[in-house]
């Protein structure tokens, strides 16, 4: 009987499938049987997370703890606003005193970033812009994050160096930015592809960070040269 309802919906499936696949290129076709295969991917439906992403950082956090009821969050390349719907509920706590457990969220993205309640979004900006940055010190209280992350990524050209070298070039900008918002023993998750010049990346940040390690989540596909840097215990610079 099982056997037979799960032939069913196998079938439904694939014929929604096809019809959804109708008119599409080869590269399209690929990309959305992968889609609709994927765990995360449904499960990102399932739990109203807006995109698979989501998963990446409950793994991280859920083993290592960076965001705490209270916290003030800058999420870097937000767009379309998973990570700061997991920012939102991990940062506001059900806990006795509301009031000293009401985080803070701020998203920033180059497209529109949908709203959500409990964050607050800066669409059409720009992370690597000193106004970005200003507009940011209004909107944290006192002008601090405990937590930077950052899951931007340029637009990809094909060219893997290439691209590489612009993601590296747009984590660094995120050391400027910690240097003006975040508070000292602060965290950053930051995203990156793998390359040439981790390790410059990687050296830049542990001159400023406590301790650096490198996480590939689960959701994270296995095929892409995706990886992120937590860095924690921040210390700033004296000038
Ligand atoms: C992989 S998506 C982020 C997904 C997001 N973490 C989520 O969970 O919904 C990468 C985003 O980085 C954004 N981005 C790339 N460069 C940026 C920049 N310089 N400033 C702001 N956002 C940027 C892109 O527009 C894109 O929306």
């Amino acid at each position: 009987m099982w056997g037979v309802s799960l032939q069913r919906r196998c079938l439904h499936h694939s014929f929604c499938l096809m019809k959804k696949q109708k008119g599409k290129t080869p590269a399209e076709q690929r990309w959305l049987t992968r889609q609709l295969k994927d765990p995360y991917v449904k499960a990102s439906h399932a739990q109203n997370f807006r995109c698979r992403s989501a998963f990446k950082l409950l793994e991280i956090d859920d083993k290592f703890r960076v965001l705490q009821p209270g916290d003030s969050v800058v999420d870097c390349g937000a767009a379309p606003g998973a990570w700061s719907q997991v920012a939102v509920q991990r940062v506001n706590s059900a806990g006795t005193d509301p009031e000293l457990r009401r985080g803070t969220v701020v998203g920033i993205d180059l497209l529109n970033i949908p709203p959500l309640e409990g964050a607050h979004f800066l669409s059409s900006h720009d992370v690597t812009d000193p106004a970005t940055h200003a507009k940011l010190l209004e909107l944290l209280p006192n002008g601090q994050a405990h937590v930077i992350l950052s899951d931007m990524a340029p637009n990809a050209s094909g060219f893997r160096e290439m691209d590489h070298e612009k993601l590296i070039v747009m984590c660094l900008s995120l050391i400027d930015l910690a240097e003006r918002i975040l508070q000292p023993g602060g965290s950053l998750v930051c995203k990156y592809w793998d390359g040439i010049l981790v390790q410059k990346l990687q050296g830049k940040l542990s001159s400023v960070f406590g301790s650096v390690r490198t996480l590939k989540p689960n959701a994270s596909r296995k095929d892409s040269s995706e990886r992120y840097f937590l860095a924690r215990m921040y210390r700033k610079p004296v000038r």
